[in-house]
């Protein structure tokens, strides 16, 4: 169909359902969006990124990646609904129009293209990518342990079998290289926002030290805040620190290589649930997840226009 109002935002969706909705998106808000295609999956599969800009040229920039690990399925329709949500307040909500009208938003949805057609056609808890190497009898990299930053610490592994497969070197897989090329090329990114599930946490670096960042405390603060909006909405609470403190040690993620990059404001998102239902959160549940992760992101983007 041609546009995206029969389209079900409180549904999962395949990636084809995925890219014609996202063709459609950017057709019917075409002032707004735009689509680019930043590579290509080991599988050849489309890498597409939707950028949310009202003018200027290199502006400052929010980059927001879901779906980096396949099977996390809530944090794609998250994505599509945050996205849309987006164009639907821009000239309405305050906060928002102001961040839009000074900053770009690009959103990353399908981060794992072919993990994630994947977790359709053969195995739900696919996680990994689909990549594979001569003399490797298992397949697929952890995508969130490819990064530069770390690479090859605790919290990672060499073993091509294990879910925390670290790849052969940092950069190695194609869906890793094509962040990495754009938002280096691009060159004024000042937060990344990466969202996984589930557990309810918001997380900043670093994930392979326990050694504090510089602006630890204006994290915390900032983490802090935007739990409370989240919090506000429904219910639901999260927890909040850096990832090493908060979670586990992990090595080669992505928001410690963006950290280290220069981008200050960066944060990881473990969406709902707490275990009851994990990556098989119902779908009832897409619609009050995203609305309320909406209030933290929101929250997030509001403080990096303003510092
Ligand atoms: O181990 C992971 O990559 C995430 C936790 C995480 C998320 C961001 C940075 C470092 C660690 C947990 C998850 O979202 O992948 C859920 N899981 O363990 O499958
Ligand atoms: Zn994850």
């Amino acid at each position: 169909e041609r546009s995206t109002s029969s389209f079900s935002y409180s549904s999962y969706h395949t990636l084809e359902e995925i890219y014609n909705w996202m063709d459609n998106f950017v057709t019917e808000y075409s002032d707004i969006v735009s689509k680019i295609q930043i590579g290509h999956s080991f599988e050849n599969r489309s890498i597409l990124v939707l950028k949310f800009s009202t003018g200027g040229s290199q502006r400052r920039a929010i980059w927001i990646d879901t779906g980096i690990h396949s099977r996390e399925w809530i944090t794609h329709a998250t994505g599509i609904w945050t996205a849309k949500k987006i164009v639907s307040e821009y000239g309405k909500d305050r906060t928002l129009t102001n961040i839009l009208n000074a900053m770009d938003i690009f959103m990353e949805i399908v981060t794992n293209p072919d993990g994630f057609a994947f977790t359709h056609s053969m195995n739900r808890l696919w996680r990994k990518n689909k990549s594979t190497r001569p003399g490797m009898f298992c397949i697929g990299v952890d995508l969130n342990r490819n990064w530069k930053s770390g690479f090859g610490g605790n919290g990672s592994n060499n073993n091509p079998c294990s879910e925390t497969y670290r790849g052969p070197s940092p950069q190695s897989e194609p869906e890793v290289a094509a962040i990495v090329d754009f938002i280096t090329t691009h060159g004024n990114v000042k937060a990344l926002i990466s969202i996984h599930s589930y557990s309810q946490m918001l997380m900043y670096p670093y994930g392979h030290s326990l050694e504090p960042v510089p602006n630890q405390e204006e994290l915390y603060q900032l983490a802090k805040d935007a739990v409370k909006a989240l919090y506000e909405v429904h219910g639901i609470e999260y927890i909040y620190g850096s990832i090493s403190a908060t979670l586990y040690v992990a090595s080669g993620i992505t928001v410690d290589w963006a950290y280290d990059s220069g981008i200050k404001y960066a944060f990881t998102f473990e969406l709902r649930d707490t275990g009851r239902y994990g990556f098989l959160l119902p779908a009832s549940q897409i619609v009050p997840t995203a609305q309320e992760t909406w209030l933290a992101l929101r929250t997030i983007m509001e403080h990096t226009l303003q510092h």
